[in-house]
């Protein structure tokens, strides 16, 4: 079991190398084009070896997309493939429960709308985990309002991770789980964070890389996962309020979970455990 771990900048790789590390130290610093590897290998409690290798390749879907698909080709080129990729790092959480109103079972009085249907907030310092992950500003402004590129007649703008892989991860690291946005721009009001909840109501987090990570590894058939802990809250700019430090904290603490948990794992297309 082979997985390529992409986050944007150095401190959130080595919050990722800290938790991956729990179970194993750091074997190697391997160069990629235009990057640097960090490798390590974890014993799985079971089955077969396990290589994690954690790359930092940059803000942004481009950044990510680049830096994800340089490393994939690399190891396709060396005939030892990844079986999955992870964007990780911190995000912007929507931090406030979700009214009904803004739920997919909108259309249900507010008193019977189901607890379950409604996504869970994702308040400071949690971790979430991406049962779609989707670019949120891949399009075009029209007098009708955005509409996705999907909405144009080409190109994709969401890509879902493994429903089982998904699932296992997100119990094990006491998750949140729902569509994480990628966005170009960090939110910065309350109108904006309105608008995006009301195009994406499942949304319960915003980063920047996820959906670059998941186009490329699409490109070459593999499956993408996107784990972000909560650095701050989607909306007006108030950066005092940032807990980047416990952000990084919860990524490590996640990590350390989720790597024996991928040691475990053996893929198929639908990313069922076998
Ligand atoms: O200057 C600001 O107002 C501001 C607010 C939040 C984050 C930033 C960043 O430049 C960090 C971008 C970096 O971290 C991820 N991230 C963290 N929080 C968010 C967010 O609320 N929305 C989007 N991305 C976020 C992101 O994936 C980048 O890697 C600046």
């Amino acid at each position: 079991m082979r997985v390529l771990i992409v986050t944007a900048v150095p401190a959130e790789r080595d919050a990722v190398v800290r938790g991956v590390g729990a179970t194993a130290p750091e074997l190697a610093e391997l160069p990629v084009p235009g990057g640097m590897l960090h490798r390590l290998s974890p014993a799985p409690p079971a089955g077969p070896p396990l290589t994690v290798d954690v790359l930092a390749a940059g803000v942004g879907p481009t950044a990510a997309a680049a830096g994800t698909a340089a490393a994939l080709t690399a190891a396709a080129v060396a005939r030892t493939p990844y079986d999955l990729a992870v964007s990780a790092g911190i995000g912007g959480g929507f931090t406030t429960a979700r009214p009904a109103a803004t739920t997919p079972a909108a259309t249900m009085p507010a008193a019977t709308t189901p607890a379950a249907a409604r996504p869970a907030a994702a308040r400071l310092g949690s971790v979430v985990v991406a049962d779609a992950i989707v670019a949120a500003d891949l399009g075009a402004e029209t007098p009708d309002g955005f509409a996705a590129v999907t909405d144009l007649g080409f190109g994709t703008v969401e890509h879902l991770p493994p429903a089982p892989l998904v699932a296992a991860v997100a119990e094990a690291t006491d998750a949140v789980r729902g569509t994480v946005l990628t966005v170009s721009t960090v939110t910065g009001s309350a109108e904006r964070a309105a608008e995006l909840l009301r195009r994406h109501p499942c949304a319960v987090a915003e980063a920047m890389e996820g959906f670059g990570v998941a186009e490329a590894a699409a490109a070459q058939s593999v499956p993408a996962l996107e784990v972000r802990t909560v650095s701050n809250a989607v909306g007006p700019r108030d950066r005092a309020a940032w807990r980047i430090g416990e952000a990084l904290e919860a990524l490590t603490g996640a990590f350390a979970t989720i790597a024996p948990l991928l040691g475990t794992w053996t893929f198929d297309p639908e990313g069922t455990r076998q």
